[in-house]
């Protein structure tokens, strides 16, 4: 199985928690706006992170998105995650990606989820690796079954 964590980052947190999931998943990472949909021929599990950006996905996640036609990830499987601060008006990211991913036909295998950063450029909260990495394994179960 090839997993690929795609993942934006602007301090280096989130980039963090894709290498744990990239790593828990036996995959690799790398930076959106290294890649673009047409490089995802082969990818079975497809693992989408960003932060959060004023409510929404941040804009370089929001370019890669606009470029996934209806349909196109038919087939392949896919999770969304996204970094945010602990604050009751953070927004969401994960939850807008799921549905994109939904829309252009992949087969999502978890609940979009949030880590914590304790301010805008970090830390990640205590024990957000670990849950990163236990995220990561409920995929893994999911895939399974
Ligand atoms: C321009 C900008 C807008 C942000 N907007 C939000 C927001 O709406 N909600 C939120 O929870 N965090 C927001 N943040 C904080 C990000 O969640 C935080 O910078 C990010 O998770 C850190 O991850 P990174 O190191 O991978 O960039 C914002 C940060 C920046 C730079």
């Amino acid at each position: 199985m090839s997993a690929l964590v795609v993942f934006d980052s602007n301090y280096g947190n989130t980039e963090s928690v894709a290498a744990a999931i990239a790593d828990a998943l036996g995959g690799s990472a790398v930076l959106v706006s290294t890649v673009s949909p047409d490089s995802l021929t082969g990818v079975d599990l497809l693992v989408l992170g960003c932060p959060i950006n004023g409510w929404r996905p941040s804009p370089r996640m929001l370019a890669f998105l606009d470029q996934l036609g209806a349909g196109s990830l038919r087939g392949i499987q896919a999770a969304a995650f996204d970094t945010r601060l602990r604050s009751p008006i953070h927004g969401d990211a994960a939850g807008k990606v799921t549905r994109k991913l939904k829309s252009a036909g992949a087969h999502v295998l978890a609940r979009p989820t949030g880590f914590i950063v304790e301010g805008k450029t970090g830390p990640l909260a205590d024990g957000e690796l670990d849950r990163a990495r236990e995220w990561a394994d409920s995929i893994v179960t999911a895939l399974a079954s």
